[in-house]
């Protein structure tokens, strides 16, 4: 008997789903930064001609510094008492990428309140592509390039523009530019109005191969383009790459609520929703509400009992095995029906322990990009929790576009890790000798 069929019906997004418990947008979608906190042309044209001195780590804020924090003192203590090189600081780059996302975000929700049919694409692998992909992607690259300028930039993204320079998608460009100069002019921030081809070149910027030197940003502009068209979840996913490792990553999640997706129906009707996960190497993980409150520190589950966990996987069991998934809840004892949502907000809501336990096993012949993880991956990591492929070996996201694996993807703690990879690969054996897969 499968777990869930014993117990009780999976929670899916129709439970989750913003659309079905409350009013889907009760507040101010709009609430961009400051004014000047960002960067002119005039100021990027200057930024780019001079280089700008990478802080030491033990120069930043002490709450973020956990060099400082280590040693209990003061930054500039923490300074004094080392005089080896000081580890490398990705804050401003953190700061970026966080502006980028929410940026990006404002886009999506405005598409996604009052999505037309004219606004969706299929790709070649026929899955949905829309407007919003698209213009995600153009802003992020674009926004990334002004608040960073330098020399080098690579970006390793989902989309490209092959399909919007055919003559049919004219007026899906159109729509597309419309969007991103109607972000960009609200932004208060970016005063600049981009041309066709320029959104054009914003897409195509995300086609750097990665790998294993130098730093590339990674992006998936709609992470759950799926969910994103049902009205459920979604996330725009941005990390960035160091010498093949993951060093920071964020998640805009608009649809998530601040407070546990699990209670989302029972208790917290009128909860807010939105919210943006932010991590970087060795500063622990943070959640903040798009609308911008305080940043608070995430932890992943601390339950060790498989009895009391629950799991997440995909909401659409073409994305991920459902009945692999079941059978492994069923050796560990699992009771509480899966939580099946899209996208990496499965990463951000075990960051802050909504789950214990991620499972996500696509079907033979899927390859994983390193976009669908990495945000997801550093963000869970960042906050206590384990994540690797399905023999217990870590990601390596340095091989380019895809992740080389062809089990699947789990994510724990560390107490429940070694009972949950048993679980899985005694559950893969039965798998692989059941006559239904010969
Ligand atoms: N056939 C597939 N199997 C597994 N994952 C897929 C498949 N097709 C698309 N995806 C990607 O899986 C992710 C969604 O996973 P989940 O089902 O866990 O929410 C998305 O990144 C989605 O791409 P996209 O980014 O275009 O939405
Ligand atoms: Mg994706």
């Amino acid at each position: 008997m499968g777990m869930a069929s014993g117990i009780s019906r999976p929670v899916t997004a129709a439970c989750i789903n913003p659309s079905s418990c409350r009013p889907r947008y009760h507040r101010p979608i709009f609430s961009f930064p400051q004014p000047g906190a960002g960067l002119n042309l005039q100021r990027l044209f200057f930024r780019s001609f001079h280089f700008r001195r990478r802080l030491p780590h033990s120069l930043g804020t002490s709450s973020e510094d956990p060099f400082a924090q280590r040693l209990g003192g003061s930054p500039s203590e923490a300074m004094s008492s080392f005089s080896s090189p000081s580890p490398v600081s990705y804050s401003e780059e953190l700061a970026a990428a966080k502006k980028a996302a929410l940026l990006a975000s404002h886009l999506c929700q405005k598409v996604q309140k009052s999505i037309m049919p004219s606004d969706v694409q299929s790709k070649a692998d026929k899955s949905p592509v829309t407007v919003a992909d698209y213009g995600s992607q153009a802003l992020i690259s674009l926004v990334l390039k002004m608040e960073l300028p330098s020399l080098s930039f690579s970006l390793v993204a989902e989309e490209d523009s092959v399909d919007l320079r055919k003559d049919v998608a004219h007026e899906t460009l159109k729509s597309i530019t419309k969007l991103v100069n109607e972000i960009l002019s609200a932004s208060d921030t970016y005063k600049l109005s981009l041309s066709e081809e320029e959104v054009l070149d914003a897409i195509d910027s995300g086609k750097s191969e990665g790998g294993p030197h130098g730093r590339h940003w990674v992006l998936d502009p709609i992470d759950g383009t799926k969910g994103f068209l049902r009205g459920d979840q979604y996330a725009i996913a941005l990390a960035m790459l160091d010498e093949g490792k993951v060093v920071l990553g964020v998640l805009a999640c608009p649809n998530l609520p601040l407070f546990s997706i699990r209670s989302t129906c029972d208790q917290s009707f009128n909860s807010e929703i939105g919210c943006i996960f932010s991590a970087c190497l060795g500063s622990g993980a943070l959640m903040e509400s798009l609308n911008g409150s305080t940043a608070t520190k995430v932890h992943v589950s601390t339950i060790e009992a498989p009895a009391d966990a629950s799991f997440f996987e995909s909401f659409e069991a073409a994305h991920s095995m459902h009945d692999l998934s079941s059978s492994i809840a069923e050796k560990l004892g699992v009771r509480a029906p899966p939580v099946r949502i899209d996208s990496q907000a499965k990463y951000a809501a075990m960051a802050r322990g909504d789950g214990a336990i991620y499972l996500r096993f696509p079907h033979k012949g899927y390859r994983e990009k390193i976009w669908d993880h990495a945000a997801g991956f550093i963000v869970v990591s960042e906050a206590g929790g384990v994540v690797s492929d399905a023999a217990g070996n870590e990601l390596d996201f340095s091989r380019g576009r895809h992740l080389d694996l062809d089990t699947g993807i789990i994510c724990t703690n560390k107490k429940l890790m070694p009972l949950l990879l048993k679980a899985v690969q005694d559950s893969l054996k039965e798998k692989l000798q059941s006559p239904s897969t010969h």
